[in-house]
């Protein structure tokens, strides 16, 4: 049995169209008009137990209503749609009791009370046995470093404070998948940091299925092994996140440093002689070689380069999640800027 099943999901909203002021209201009321709007057109995934998923999508793709349709929130308008074995929506409250959910905009803790008895109140709304209880409280106040704050009420906790007080809830009961949409958003470097650390660790020691949404391409990059990408409600692309990098991101960028040349116009020269690589020189010193992995390797370029010339320094650049996503859409253009690419 897989842990996600989805065929054919369909998603219409029914959007009120109502003119301004009160003579629209009361038109609407006599009268009332609506147009459809298609959220989810047809999308179909399988997710295994274990997998980590990024489900991605500009704004408005639809990422947040397969969350909520998969967590039981919404009803689908058609389709199939199975999670660890129940319809979501129909069987809803045996559903809860297998899953976590962190929603990074709105907290599921009490907002006056201590985060403590948020948590009291989640154990014995979920009936889970003390002594898992105690075990996961200790674990997850040392890993998510909870212990400053778990007798301070929500209200009056930071938003990184806020969130991992959130994971920690959502994992009380130890369920076997996770939905985290939008996990670190408006958290600062640090507490992205940590809280990436945290559901990887989930996934990777505790085999927690993990099911994720985030604009943040490092999110997805330092959590996920695959990735799904939505576009207008349809699925564009789902493939292991290592296969996306080979297949949609074959340029390199070797940036090298000559030394003892006035200028590197002549080892531009050399390279496109040995290679037929055109490089393009960034100052007196240093040059960008852009190539094709598939058709040659770094190594073949050094190597050409030190037969002429003293190398004192070089750098390979790959293009990120972010552009290879940002190419798949067609809004970046083919060469990655040097703020946009990563070193190896
Ligand atoms: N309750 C609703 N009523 C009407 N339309 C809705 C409703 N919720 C979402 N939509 C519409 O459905 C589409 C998908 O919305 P959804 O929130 O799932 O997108 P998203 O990918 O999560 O976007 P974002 O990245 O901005 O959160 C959008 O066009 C949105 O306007």
């Amino acid at each position: 049995m897989k842990t996600i099943e989805v065929r054919g999901l369909r998603k219409e909203y029914r959007i009120p169209e109502k003119k301004p002021g009160p003579a629209g209201t009361v038109r609407h009321f006599v009268q009332p008009r609506y147009r459809t709007k298609v959220a989810l057109d047809g999308i179909g995934l399988d997710v295994g137990a274990g997998e980590s998923v990024g489900y991605l999508g500009s704004n408005g793709a639809g990422k947040s209503t397969t969350i909520k349709i998969l967590t039981g929130l919404l009803s689908a308008t058609d389709g199939h749609v199975r999670v660890n074995g129940f319809e979501p929506h129909r069987d809803r409250k045996r559903h809860v009791r297998e899953i976590g959910a962190v929603f990074g905009h709105r907290t599921a803790l009490w907002w006056d009370l201590p985060v403590i008895d948020s948590f009291r109140t989640l154990s014995s709304m979920y009936r889970i046995p003390p002594a898992v209880y105690r075990a996961n409280l200790a674990l997850f106040t040392e890993q998510l470093e909870l212990g400053d704050f778990l007798t301070v009420p929500v209200r009056q906790l930071s938003l990184g404070q806020r969130m991992r007080a959130d994971l920690a809830a959502a994992l009380l009961h130890n369920p076997k998948l996770i939905f985290l949409d939008e996990p670190t958003g408006g958290l600062d470097v640090n507490s992205k940091a940590s809280v990436r650390r945290f559901i990887r660790r989930l996934n990777q020691q505790h085999g927690t299925t993990v099911f994720l949404t985030s604009h943040d391409m490092a999110d997805i990059e330092g959590i996920c092994d695959r990735l799904i990408i939505l576009d207008h409600g349809s699925k564009v692309l789902d493939d292991d996140i290592v296969k996306v990098k080979h297949r949609l991101a074959a340029d390199r960028h070797l940036v090298v440093t000559v030394a003892g040349c006035e200028d590197v116009t002549e080892v531009v020269r050399t390279v496109y002689a040995a290679t037929g690589i055109t490089c393009t020189v960034l100052d007196r010193q240093r040059l960008s070689c852009a190539f094709d992995r598939t058709e040659t390797s770094a190594a073949h370029l050094v190597g050409a380069l030190m037969r002429d010339h003293e190398i004192v320094d070089f750098e390979l650049r790959e293009p990120t999640l972010e552009h290879i996503v940002q190419r798949l859409f067609q809004r970046s253009p083919a060469v990655p800027p040097a703020a946009e690419v990563r070193s190896r």
